[in-house]
C-alpha cells in the first residue's frame, strides 16, 4: 500500500542556544539542542503536473506571500535539483504562530521536502535533498527527520538523534512577530568574533533528572536581545516561570516564543489554563516534546 502523502510539520523547539562567535559572512556559529513538539502545522500533497500551494488555518493570514513561501522555496529547490521531479499541489494547515522563534516555516519546507522525497522514492539522506533544505533556510536541515539532536554550525551540522526522555511542556506565544535578523542584529557581534562561554553540556544518556539540570546550566544567548527588541517576552518568561511546577522557563530560537518544562502533563496541563486565564489574547500550547 503507498503511503498517505501528508506530514506534521511540528514547531522546533530550542531547548538551548548557544552562539559561538560571528563567521565572516555575517552568520552566527551556534550550539543548540533542538527538539520537536507534539503541536504543528500540517501538510498534504496531491500529486499533478504542477507545483502549486493552497494555504489555510488560524494563522495562514500571517504567513505572507504565497510566492514566497518556504514550502514552495524548498519544494523549487529539490526540482532544480533532481531531473523529471513529480511535483503536486501541496495543502499547508497553518496553525502555529509566525515569526515566533519555533520555526513554523522551516518545519513547513522540511515537510515538503519529506513528501517529494516520499512521492520520488529518494531517501532523505539523497544530497539533493540535503542542498535545498540547506538552502531554503539554517533551520530547515533539522527539521527534515524532527527529532531531538544537537544542531550546530548555522544549523547544517546534525549530531545523531538522541533518545531524550519525554518533556512535558508549555509553548506561549505573545502573538508579537519577532524577526529573526534583528535579533542577531541585537546581539552586536563583529564579523569574525569568537565568544568564549561557558561550554555546552553534553546531553547524550541523560536521566529526566540530570537532563533538566544540563538544561538548567545551558542558556539561549538570543534571550537577552530579543527581550530589547520585544520588551513582551520578558512578561512572558516571568509569567511562565510563576505558574506551579515550571522546573525551566526559556525562551527559543530568536522569540517570542517561551517553553515552560514540567514534571507531567497535569501540571502543564494546569499552566497552560492559568495562562490563557491571565492573557486571553495570547497563543498558548500544552504539547510534549522528543
Ligand atoms: C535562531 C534559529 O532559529 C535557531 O534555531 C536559527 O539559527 C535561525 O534559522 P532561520 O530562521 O531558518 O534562519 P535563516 O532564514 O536562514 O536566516 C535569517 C537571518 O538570520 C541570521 N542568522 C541565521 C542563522 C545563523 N546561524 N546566523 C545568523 O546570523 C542572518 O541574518 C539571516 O539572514
Ligand atoms: N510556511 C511558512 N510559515 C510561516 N512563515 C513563513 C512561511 N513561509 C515563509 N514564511 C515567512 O518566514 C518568516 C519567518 O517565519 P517563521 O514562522 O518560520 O519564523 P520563526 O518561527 O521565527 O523561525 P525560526 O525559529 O526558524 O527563526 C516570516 O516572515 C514569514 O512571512
Amino acid at each position: 500500500m503507498p503511503q498517505p502523502l501528508a506530514t506534521r510539520a511540528p514547531a522546533k523547539i530550542n531547548l538551548t542556544l548557544h552562539v559561538l562567535g560571528r563567521r565572516a559572512d555575517g552568520y552566527h556559529d551556534l550550539e543548540s539542542l533542538v527538539a520537536f513538539a507534539g503541536t504543528g502545522d500540517d501538510l498534504r500533497l496531491e500529486p499533478g503536473p504542477g507545483l502549486a500551494l493552497k494555504i489555510a488555518g488560524p494563522t495562514a493570514a500571517f504567513a505572507g506571500n504565497d510566492a514566497d513561501n518556504l514550502v514552495l522555496k524548498a519544494a523549487r529547490l529539490l526540482a532544480e535539483r533532481v531531473e523529471g521531479l513529480k511535483v503536486g499541489e501541496l495543502h499547508l494547515m497553518k496553525r502555529l504562530p509566525v515569526a515566533a522563534g519555533i520555526g513554523g516555516g522551516s518545519s513547513d519546507a522540511a515537510a515538503a521536502l519529506r513528501l517529494l522525497a516520499r512521492l520520488n522514492n529518494i531517501p532523505l539522506s539523497h544530497p539533493a535533498v540535503r542542498e535545498a533544505a540547506r538552502l531554503t533556510g539554517a533551520d530547515v536541515p533539522v527539521c527534515l527527520e524532527p527529532r531531538a539532536r544537537m544542531m550546530r554550525g548555522v544549523g547544517e551540522a546534525l549530531d545523531p538523534v538522541l533518545g531524550l526522555p519525554r518533556l512535558f511542556c508549555v509553548l506561549v506565544n505573545p502573538r508579537v512577530p519577532v524577526e529573526t535578523p534583528a535579533v542577531f542584529r541585537e546581539l552586536g557581534l563583529q564579523a569574525g568574533q569568537v565568544l568564549s562561554g561557558a561550554p555546552h553540556p553534553a546531553m547524550e544518556g541523560a536521566s529526566p533528572a540530570s537532563l533538566l539540570d544540563r538544561l538548567k546550566v545551558a542558556r539561549n544567548d538570543l534571550e537577552a536581545p530579543a527581550c530589547r527588541v520585544q520588551p513582551v517576552i520578558r512578561e512572558v518568561i516571568g509569567l511562565v516561570e510563576a505558574t506551579e511546577g515550571c522546573r525551566l522557563a526559556r525562551m527559543s530560537g530568536s522569540g517570542a516564543t517561551v517553553f515552560g518544562l514540567y514534571g507531567d502533563c497535569t501540571a502543564s496541563a494546569e499552566a497552560a489554563k492559568r495562562i490563557r486565564r491571565e492573557r486571553p489574547g495570547w497563543w498558548v500550547k500544552a504539547t510534549s516534546l522528543r
